[in-house]
C-alpha cells in the first residue's frame, strides 16, 4: 500500500484522477448513456488484460466513475496508479 502522500504525489501527473491511500477515481462525462457504456466496457477490456479490476459506475445518463482500489491490500497500490495511467493512455487519446 502506499502513503496518502505518496499517492497525492502520483496523482500529480494523472490527469482528471483524486483520491489518497484508501483508493483512487475519475470521472469522465461523455455524449449519452451508449457512450458511457461504451466507455464502460473500454474500462472493463483494459482491467481484464491488468487483471486488475476497479469499480466502474455509471450514473447521471452520461458519466462514468472509475474508482481502484486493491482488494487484497486494502487500498491504493502502484497496481492502481498503473490502471489509471493505462486508461488516461486509451481515453484521452
Ligand atoms: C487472483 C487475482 O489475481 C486477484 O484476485 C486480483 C484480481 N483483480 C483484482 N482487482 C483489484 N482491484 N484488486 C485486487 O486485489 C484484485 N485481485
Amino acid at each position: 500500500m502506499l502513503s496518502d502522500d505518496e499517492v497525492a504525489r502520483a496523482l500529480q501527473d494523472l490527469t482528471g484522477w483524486t483520491g489518497d491511500a484508501r483508493s483512487i477515481s475519475r470521472t469522465w462525462t461523455v455524449k449519452g448513456f451508449n457512450g458511457a457504456v461504451q466507455l464502460a466496457n473500454v474500462v472493463a477490456w483494459a482491467a481484464n488484460r491488468a487483471n486488475h479490476h476497479p469499480d466502474i459506475r455509471i450514473h447521471d445518463y452520461k458519466c462514468v466513475t472509475v474508482t481502484s482500489l486493491t482488494h487484497d491490500e486494502g487500498g491504493t497500490t502502484e497496481h492502481d496508479l498503473a490502471l489509471a495511467r493505462r486508461l488516461n493512455g486509451i481515453l484521452d487519446a
